[in-house]
């Protein structure tokens, strides 16, 4: 062997993965006492092989799966023990994403998205290399699943029709599968796909197994006879324990038969075992024990042996994340293809403040700046009213459209989080930039609008300044709509409680009730207002220069200058900001 040679045995030797697992038992603790799910027992995941989990329903196999994906880990709520490893080395849920991929049942993909783009954006985030090259992946990979003819619809969901369920489930294992791991999980990877296309995926993930010395693990129900002859390892689980496993074939029919179980001839393998396995039939019940015990003395040995045996090769990860920037990057570009994808939202926005913008200024046209009657308190009030109205409903409109931001992606958010494509921060701040950015131009067209219909300040620099507080003041909605939405994971109880939040600070604005006469264990509230800064940095621009006697700013207690009034809401934008990064942090957890 040749240097060359050598070093691509070895490397391909280290990327061999054999996953272990010895004495495992999962139980949880429920109002009716513990429920033991896995039952103490011990197996191995040989690399270079696809092993099907089968068993009833409730036999424990997503759970098992869940397990050796880390998905379960250690919670007062359940006992997990026993010991689990790849190529003997124990791993945590981070380091299993290196090297790893698991696709669950539920199929959690981006609706807006293509399935072209979904898959892509999966080969961006976690291979390595040229664009050319996770071009090839992605061509391959679609080619592969047979999603030719859907590459370039979107995935869909509640209200948009898109792909079918059999095109959803694939272009999961695909999302998955693209990135080329050493390893990959699949809870049921077949429903709800037909018999032929079931087939291709089972081949596809035999030959991904046996020609790329890859592991392969999925469960799954009711194979085909066709299907069932492409396991080349079968496990076979009731009530938490093996009954079978081992090699598929003959093997398993010896097994059996050697027990007078024998599978009748012409029928489907998979059927038959199945129905030794229902709970639902007495005679089962009554045989389960036997089962047991057979396994026990027959197989129990050499699945030790195996696991004694088993590859001890050092792990070399395949699967690292990009660097920061990169994810900030692919982050950014995926959410404004979504944004753009909901252009009726951003025509929606611009419809609605146009019609605000208008309507308000229909309503408070042309408002009398006190040259003519500067002891009018009535035009004062008036115009004061609707300074007051734009601090509180600018912020609203903001606020509640970004509560419902978050609660909406969290799925697809921890589905992405789990799989390691990304870390928190740049999805959390890519997020924020294209909220920001598209949602800077509807405060400015609000403003030309309005400002000149109701006749505010006529001057350019108060005129720049007045647009100034309107987008910091819709971007601190937008920062107290994230908190919020990052408190909540249900988007109708974030945006409830928002409101409740936020509608008692609306009288410590300093308009319904002058801050000066604020009682003193209260009037501290003031402070934690976006409308009380809003209303001031207002009122202060508007009356920097007026006719009306007293002045407005001295009769509204006005504290701060317009900048110190701005530089607070930076800051509330800020602090909103940091708890929402914090909640969102605090949110995450292992999808089961
Ligand atoms: N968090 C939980 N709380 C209560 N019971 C649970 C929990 N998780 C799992 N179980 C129970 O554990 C058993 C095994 O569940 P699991 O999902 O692993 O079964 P399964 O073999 O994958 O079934 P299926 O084929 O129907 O998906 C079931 O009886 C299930 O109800």
């Amino acid at each position: 062997m040749n240097k060359t040679h050598s070093e691509e045995y070895i490397n391909n030797n280290q990327n061999q993965l054999d996953f272990t697992f010895q004495n495992l038992k999962y139980s949880i603790k429920t109002r009716e006492g513990t429920k033991e799910i896995i039952k103490g027992i011990d197996g191995i995941f040989p690399n270079s092989q696809v092993t099907a989990i089968l068993g009833s329903s409730g036999a424990g196999k997503t759970t098992l799966l869940n397990i050796i994906t880390k998905r379960i880990t250690k919670l007062s709520s359940n006992e997990l023990e026993g010991q689990v490893l790849v190529n003997g080395q124990p791993y945590t849920s981070e380091s299993f994403s290196s090297f790893a991929n698991y696709v669950m049942q539920d199929d959690i993909l981006t609706e807006t998205m293509t399935v072209r783009e979904c898959i892509t954006f999966a080969a961006n985030m976690k291979v390595r290399g040229g664009q050319k090259k996770r071009n090839d992946l992605v061509n391959d990979m679609i080619k592969q699943l047979k999603l030719e003819k859907c590459q370039n619809t979107q995935i869909g969901g509640q209200f948009v029709k898109g792909i079918s369920g059999g095109e959803r489930k694939r272009t999961s294992i695909g999302f998955e599968l693209v990135c080329d791991p050493q390893s990959i999980f699949l809870d049921e990877p077949t429903s709800g796909l037909d018999s032929f296309n079931a087939y291709i995926l089972i081949d596809m993930l035999r030959k991904f197994a046996h020609e790329k010395k890859r592991t392969v693990v999925f469960t799954i129900h009711q194979p085909s006879s066709e299907i069932w002859n492409m396991f080349d390892r079968i496990m076979l689980l009731v009530n938490g324990k093996f009954i079978y496993q081992g090699s598929g074939g003959n093997q398993i029919q010896k097994y059996f038969s050697g027990q007078g179980f024998e599978c009748p001839i012409f029928s489907n393998p998979a059927d038959y075992y199945m129905s030794l396995m229902s709970q639902d039939k007495q005679i089962n019940v009554i045989n389960t024990p036997l089962y047991f015990k057979n396994y026990d003395e027959i197989i129990k040995d050499s699945v030790q042996y195996q696991i004694n045996f088993s590859n001890k090769q050092e792990i070399i990860p395949n699967q690292k994340f990009i660097p920061i920037y990169m994810q900030f990057y692919y982050i950014v570009v995926r959410t404004i293809q979504i944004q753009i994808r909901s252009p009726i939202l951003f025509k929606a926005k611009l419809g609605q403040v146009t019609i605000l913008a208008v309507f308000l200024g229909l309503i408070y046209y042309q408002l009398p700046n006190g040259e003519n009657d500067p002891y009018n308190i009535v035009d004062a009030r008036n115009k004061n009213g609707f300074l007051f109205f734009l601090a509180t409903g600018a912020f609203m409109e903001s606020m509640n459209a970004a509560t419902l931001s978050f609660p909406t992606e969290r799925q697809v958010f921890l589905r992405e989080e789990n799989s390691k494509l990304y870390k928190i921060f740049p999805y959390f701040f890519g997020k924020l930039l294209v909220d920001l950015v598209s949602d800077f131009i509807i405060p400015i067209i609000f403003c030309c609008i309005v400002y000149w219909m109701v006749g505010l300040r006529n001057n350019l620099e108060a005129f720049l300044f007045f647009n100034l507080i309107m987008i910091i003041l819709q971007f601190t909605g937008i920062a107290a709509g994230y908190f919020e939405g990052c408190l909540f994971k249900d988007p109708n109880l974030a945006y409830g409680v928002a409101q409740l939040i936020t509608l008692p600070l609306f009288p410590f604005s300093g308009f319904y009730k002058n801050s000066g006469d604020l009682a003193s264990w209260i009037s501290w509230v003031q402070y934690i207002s976006p409308f009380n800064y809003a209303y001031q940095a207002f009122v202060r621009n508007e009356y920097e220069q007026t006719y009306f006697i007293p002045n407005p700013i001295e009769a509204e207690n006005i504290q701060f200058t317009k900048w110190e009034a701005v530089g607070y809401l930076c800051l509330m934008f800020l602090g909103y900001l940091i708890l929402a990064f914090f909640f969102l942090k605090r949110s995450l957890k292992t999808l089961q």
